[in-house]
C-alpha cells in the first residue's frame, strides 16, 4: 500500500493577496480541487489512499463536495485537518470553551477522519512562542523537547477522538549542519530519535484501532527553491525512522517522505525500501507555483510505478 498525504497549507489565498491560488474564492477553489481530484480517478485506488489536510474553514465545503462525488470515485479519499488542540471537548468535561483552537472532537464533528500532527511549520510556530516567552532562551534542544511534548498531547487527543494521525518529524538545516555525512547522520538520528520518543509517547495503545503514520520531512528541503535529498540519503534516514518505530512499537510504522516531492523524484523515492508513501504540498515549485490537482495525479502515477502498485 502507498499512502499519499497532501497538505494544502494556506493555498486557498489568492495570488492577488500574496498567496498561490488562481481562484478568488477559497470555497470555489476547494470545491474545484475535490472535483478535479475525483475526475483524475485518485479516489478509486484502493491500494493508494489519499488524505487531504485542509485549513479548518475549508473542511466543510470539502466534505460537502466529496459527498457529491459518486461513492465508487471517492472510496480512497479522506479529509483531515492540519492539527488539533492539546485539550479536547468531553462529555462531563470542557463543553467547548476553546475559542481560536481546533479541538479534535470539533474537527471530527465537521467531517475530518484524520489529522496531521507536528508539521514543521507548527513546530516552528510553537518554538517561536516558547523562545519569546522565555525572553530569548536559545537552548534549541530544550525548546524542541518542549514542543514535542505539546505535539504528543495533540497526537493523543486526535487518536482518542478517533482520528487517524500523520505525525511529522524532521531536522532543520542547523540540526543537520556541517561535518562529514556520518557526523550529519548522527545528529539527524539524535534529533529524530528525540522527536519520535517524545511526540509518540503513549500512542502505541491506539495501534490496530487507528492508522498512525510517520512523515519524515527534512525541513531544509520544503518549498520552492530547495533541493530535496537524493533518494539514497532519504533511505538512510527513513530506515532509521522505521527501525526506531520498531523499537518503540514492536512493529514498524509506515513512513512517508515530504519536502520537494515532485514528478521528477516521486518514482525513485517511492521505490525506496523504507518508504510507504509521500507528503505533498506544492506540486509546482517554479513559475506560477501552487497546487495543481492534475500534477498531483502525475506525482501519484509516478509514485505508484515506483512502488509497484
Ligand atoms: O511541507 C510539506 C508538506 O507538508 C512539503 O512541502 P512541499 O511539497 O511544498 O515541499
Amino acid at each position: 500500500m502507498l499512502d499519499i498525504f497532501v497538505n494544502l497549507k494556506r493555498f486557498e489565498v489568492s495570488r492577488a493577496l500574496g498567496g498561490v491560488c488562481g481562484e478568488g474564492s477559497p470555497k470555489v477553489w476547494i470545491e474545484n480541487v475535490i472535483g478535479q481530484i475525483a475526475a483524475c480517478g485518485l479516489g478509486k485506488n484502493a491500494d493508494t489512499p489519499l488524505t487531504l489536510f485542509l485549513p479548518e474553514a475549508l473542511v466543510i465545503p470539502a466534505v460537502d463536495a466529496l459527498s457529491r462525488v459518486p461513492a465508487e470515485e471517492r472510496r480512497s479519499l479522506a479529509i483531515g485537518c492540519q492539527g488539533v488542540h492539546r485539550e479536547d471537548i468531553r462529555k462531563g468535561g470542557n463543553f467547548g470553551a476553546f475559542s481560536s483552537s481546533r479541538p479534535a472532537t470539533a474537527m471530527k464533528a465537521i467531517g475530518c477522519t484524520a489529522a496531521m500532527i507536528g508539521h514543521s511549520e507548527e513546530r516552528r510556530e510553537k518554538a517561536g512562542v516558547i523562545a519569546a516567552h522565555l525572553g530569548g532562551q536559545t537552548d534549541a534542544a530544550a525548546i524542541s523537547e518542549t514542543v514535542s511534548r505539546l505535539i504528543n498531547q495533540e497526537a493523543l487527543r486526535a487518536l482518542e477522538t478517533g482520528l487517524d494521525v500523520l505525525i511529522c518529524v524532521g531536522e532543520t538545516a542547523e540540526e543537520r549542519s556541517t561535518g562529514t555525512p556520518e557526523e550529519q547522520m548522527r545528529r539527524v538520528e539524535v534529533t529524530l530519535g528525540r522527536q519520535m520518543e517524545t511526540s509518540l509517547a503513549g500512542t502505541a495503545a491506539f495501534l490496530g484501532e487507528r492508522r498512525l503514520v510517520i512523515g519524515y520531512e527534512p525541513i531544509w528541503a520544503i518549498g520552492p527553491g530547495k533541493t530535496p535529498p537524493a533518494p539514497e540519503a532519504i533511505e538512510q534516514v527513513t530506515a532509521f525512522v522505521k527501525k526506531a518505530s520498531k523499537a518503540m512499537f514492536g512493529q514498524e510504522l509506515p513512513v512517508v517522505y515530504g519536502g520537494g516531492l515532485k514528478e521528477e523524484n516521486a518514482r525513485a523515492i517511492a521505490a525506496l525500501p523504507s518508504i510507504d508513501g509521500g507528503l505533498v504540498a506544492l506540486t509546482r515549485f517554479t513559475g506560477e507555483i501552487g497546487f495543481y490537482p492534475e500534477e498531483l495525479a502525475t506525482i501519484i502515477d509516478q509514485a505508484r510505478a515506483g512502488a509497484g502498485c
